[in-house]
């Protein structure tokens, strides 16, 4: 089987042209290390795994070192996984002064009996594991201050058909056995309460994959998708013979009418056949396939290139 990995960065409104070229190769760094994994044998979840970590660490992006601040001004990370084969699935919310809560979201998977883990007992599952506490400090980002800032400023409650949260990071993955897999990590929403979870932990919202149709990563208004399942919606779509295309315009397009809320999302069907979509203005994503890197942030800008 031809492996597939694909990324993304966050559905967004428009991205400052000075950003854009280190988003742009932020993604295509993520996308390209994941297919390195799935390339030399890995796991469709060992892939996602290491594409969502790379991306955390990246501060361009609003998950781990970057993500945006709480009304109180502190990083407060949520993050899922999952493994297409068996859908076993872990997932972290409200976690702080770790550097990957992907990678803990991967322990929650597999050395617990349980798929979610909050708060207070995932900061300490984390200990248990070995998993370095850091200053949260660490995770702020002067871009992030601003932000905050700004509005705070403008005191906008969180307007679904206008994200401004850039940011939210996923990947999903095709491996050479077939096996499919995805990740979602994200520091929420600008601003958002303190305890407040998001979709990117939940499973069906924030992502979903199961082997027999595919996998699928979301982004975009946490409530909004919550309210619709958009991932399982997205997979809905493709398990009654819709095409990728057509699966993620149908889900994307529901939330929209109903809820009047935009977003993105990033499938890759079990047969290999991938798409990025996306309502809101902008949402930066990469795909590797065949030797080959797309890439893209705004409509009608993809570009292919071959795999170096
Ligand atoms: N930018 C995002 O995708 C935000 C994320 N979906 C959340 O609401 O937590």
């Amino acid at each position: 089987m031809e492996p597939v990995l694909v990324v993304h960065g966050g559905s967004a409104g428009c991205i400052p042209c000075e950003r854009r070229p280190r988003v742009r190769q932020g993604v295509i760094r993520a996308a390209s290390l994941g297919h390195g994994v799935l390339r030399a044998g890995g796991s469709a979840v060992d892939a996602v795994e290491a594409a969502v970590a790379a991306l955390e660490d990246d501060p361009e992006f609003n998950a781990g070192r970057g993500s945006v601040l709480t009304e109180d001004g502190e990083v407060e990370m949520d993050a899922s996984i999952m493994d297409g084969r068996d859908l076993a699935t872990g997932a972290v919310s409200a976690v702080r002064c770790i550097s990957n809560p992907i990678k803990l979201a991967r322990l929650v998977m597999d050395k617990t009996p349980h798929c979610f883990l909050t708060d207070r007992g995932a900061a300490k599952f984390a200990a248990d594991m070995g998993i370095p506490e850091i200053p949260g400090e660490q995770l702020v980002t002067e871009r992030s201050r601003k932000h905050l800032e700004k509005e705070r400023q403008e005191k906008g409650a969180p307007n679904a058909a206008c994200p401004q949260n850039l940011g939210t990071v996923g990947a999903v993955a095709l491996d050479c056995r077939g096996d499919v897999a995805y990740a979602t990590s994200t520091g929420g929403t600008v601003n958002k309460m303190c305890g407040r979870v998001g979709d990117s932990p939940c499973v069906g919202s924030g992502g979903y994959a199961d082997n027999s149709i595919g996998a699928v990563s979301t982004t975009g208004h946490g409530e909004s998708i919550l309210k619709v399942n958009l991932a399982r919606l997205a997979l809905f779509h493709l398990e009654q013979g819709k095409t990728v295309e057509e699966a993620a315009e149908l889900a994307l397009g529901y939330m929209k009418s109903k809820l009047k809320a935009l977003g993105g999302l990033i499938l890759v069907s079990r047969t290999g056949h991938w798409v990025a979509k996306w309502t809101s203005a902008s949402m930066p994503w990469a795909a590797v396939k065949g030797g080959k890197v797309h890439a893209g942030i705004d409509l009608g800008d993809s570009t292919v290139m071959d795999l170096s």
